[in-house]
């Protein structure tokens, strides 16, 4: 039940700080809630994560985004105008996802060429360099490549956009952990030089972890989390040891999760802040505490999978 989530908001931004915004938004597919008033802003020249369990709406929020589906209510703006068949808006709008198909026929230099002419932004020497990068043969054509190969051509193609608002949709399926390393490295070094604003959705979290500046989690259509990843990484912590000495730390906070074997208890504890609270007794006793990681905090900030019950709806203050 995603009702006894706590949303986690950051202050709001200011409307100049605003590339993006959904309010108020639902998508239905059907009898499928895809979306359920989802509100959110994408703020200027950050890099954005959009998390979530497969399913829960991240891909929808994408296309509405970048006008390539119109929601059933609310309202999306993108530069403050509605995105959905509006090529003012779209030119400075780059989608890049997992299930991006090219024309068959074309070779990997046709495809860049043909980026060169409909992208705004296009930077030809940066797409020069990222094919050798990736070492993605220039002459082979779209239909021969491997699924990671296809997925190195989408990279490419986004990240050479330098588009004002940038959006990968799990866009490493199919790389190998090299080429990730590599699409990580070069989206942080060629963000550092042209600042914009990128929404990368995903699922390797601890892969993405230090790029993101802001971190929002879907979960079952409803944003659940909207916060600074700095003040999420010091948002809860992971407490271990004998379960007596951690239910007495647990009063400290919400407890997010917690398991127990033998006589030993792990627990992840939602923070007030920065400080963690006094943990004297607890290591008296030979526990242990440690920052939870975005992964954890986000896995146990979402639903679980079959019984209709989340983490954060069993909080207590035990
Ligand atoms: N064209 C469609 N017709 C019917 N249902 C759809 C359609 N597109 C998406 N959905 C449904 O909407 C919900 C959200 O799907 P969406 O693709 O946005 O999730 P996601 O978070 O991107 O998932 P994943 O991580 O698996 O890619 C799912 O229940 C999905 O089955």
């Amino acid at each position: 039940m995603t009702s006894g989530l706590t949303k986690i908001t950051a202050p709001p931004a200011t409307d100049t700080d605003v590339v993006a915004s959904m309010r108020g938004i639902t998508k239905t597919y059907g009898d499928v809630d895809a979306l359920s008033d989802v509100t959110f802003h994408i703020e200027r020249n950050k890099i954005h994560g959009l998390l979530g369990r497969n399913g829960a709406g991240k891909t929808t929020i994408m296309s509405i985004l970048t006008g390539q589906a119109i929601q059933t209510d609310g309202e999306a703006t993108v530069f403050g105008e509605s995105p959905f068949e509006n090529a003012n808006v779209l030119r400075d709008v780059c989608f890049v996802k997992e299930s991006q198909t090219y024309p068959d026929d074309l070779c990997v230099g046709h495809v860049l060429t043909a980026a060169s002419h409909l992208i705004e932004h296009w930077d030809a020497a940066f797409a020069e360099q990222l094919l050798d990068d990736f070492e993605l043969p220039r002459r082979r054509r779209v239909k021969k490549l491997s699924r990671g190969m296809r997925s190195a051509l989408g990279v490419t193609i986004g990240l050479a956009s330098r588009a004002p608002l940038t959006l990968f949709d799990e866009p490493y399926l199919g790389l190998d952990a090299v080429a990730r390393q590599l699409f990580y490295d070069r989206l942080l070094a060629d963000y550092a030089e042209h600042p914009r604003t990128v929404v990368l959705s995903t699922h390797l979290i601890d892969e993405v972890a230090n790029l993101l500046e802001h971190v929002l989690v879907v979960d079952r259509g409803r944003i659940v989390v909207d916060d600074d990843a700095d003040t999420l990484r010091q948002s809860a912590v992971v407490v271990t040891g004998p379960t007596a000495a951690v239910e007495g730390f647990a009063a400290n906070g919400a407890v997010l999760h917690r398991e127990t074997l033998g006589t030993t208890t792990r627990a992840t504890i939602r923070t007030a802040g920065p400080d963690v609270p006094d943990h004297s007794r607890l290591v008296a006793a030979g526990g242990t505490v440690e920052p939870a990681s975005l992964q954890e905090f986000v896995i146990r900030t979402t639903s679980l999978p079959h019984d209709g019950t989340s983490h954060t709806s069993q909080e207590s203050k035990s």
